[in-house]
């Protein structure tokens, strides 16, 4: 499974050039950097302005393409009365999947408690389980996770975690975009740096911080809240923090 962009969205991502096989590749970079640009160009959810998305060749937009991949955007708007298993149903229809998948997605989140519950009444880290356990049952070959951990708790970041080390053991491909060192440590082998609507930087997560530009600069020379970093850049999680703290000045 290949998904390919050489591609740009107008005013959010300029072009790029981006091949990605099976593993776990983590989406990074400042507020706006063009993540979830990203993400909704391979999801096809969002049209190229330029170039081509496709997914083991065939267009992002077609039908072919959305039966390899599964997409959990930031924020899902459930009408409010609908409940947790009329949620999952409905997913699971769209997809064709077994009920036996469906099951299986439940376990995984630990969603059993929540079933009989309208989805207005859920709290923010089991409706983002719910999210995950709807978009992903029936485990399509590529996962695309927008900002997946941010509302979990540790258990469900952990069950999480769990999930996609198995699917990217078994030869899945996962796109996580993740702003906390943490949780591209623990989701991802590589990374992949974004900033302003530009492709910064691509490295494996554990030697990111050595990672040098092509042209020869380093990472700091580019990334404008990365300026204050000390020299060389150490850790991908020191990348991170230094920008996270620079936005808020
Ligand atoms: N619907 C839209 N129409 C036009 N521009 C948009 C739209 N949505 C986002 N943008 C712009 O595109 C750029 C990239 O945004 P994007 O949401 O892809 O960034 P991101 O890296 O996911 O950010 P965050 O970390 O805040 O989620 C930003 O400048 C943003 O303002």
């Amino acid at each position: 499974m290949v998904a390919l962009i050489e591609a740009c969205k107008r005013g959010r991502l300029e072009p790029l050039t981006v091949e990605i096989g099976p593993g776990a590749l983590a989406l990074v970079g400042p507020n706006g950097a063009g993540k979830s640009t990203m993400l909704g160009l391979i999801a096809g959810r969002l049209a190229p302005s330029c170039g081509r998305v496709t997914l083991d060749g065939f267009p992002a937009r077609s039908p072919r393409a959305s039966a390899l991949r599964a997409y959990v955007p930031q924020q899902i708007a459930w009408p409010p009365h609908l409940r947790a298993a009329e949620v999952l149903g409905a997913a699971r229809r769209m997809r064709g999947a077994s009920e036996a998948a469906l099951e299986a997605a439940v376990r995984r989140m630990g969603l059993e408690p929540v079933l009989p519950k309208p989805v207005g009444l859920l709290s923010g880290g089991m409706r983002q389980r719910l999210a995950l356990a709807a978009g992903l049952l029936g485990e399509p070959p590529v996962w695309l996770l927008d900002e997946p951990a941010s509302a979990l708790d540790p258990g469900g970041f952990a069950r999480l975690r769990g999930w996609v080390d198995e699917h990217r053991a078994n030869g899945g491909t996962v796109i996580v975009s993740a702003h906390r060192p943490e949780e591209v440590e623990a989701l991802a082998d590589e990374a992949l740096l974004l900033a302003h609507g530009r492709l910064r930087a691509r490295g494996p997560v554990d030697s990111f911080y050595r990672y040098r530009l092509e042209d020869g600069r380093d990472l700091s020379e580019v990334l404008p809240g990365a300026r204050v970093l000390r020299e060389p850049v150490d850790t991908l999680r020191e990348v991170l923090y230094e920008e996270e703290s620079t936005s808020s000045d």
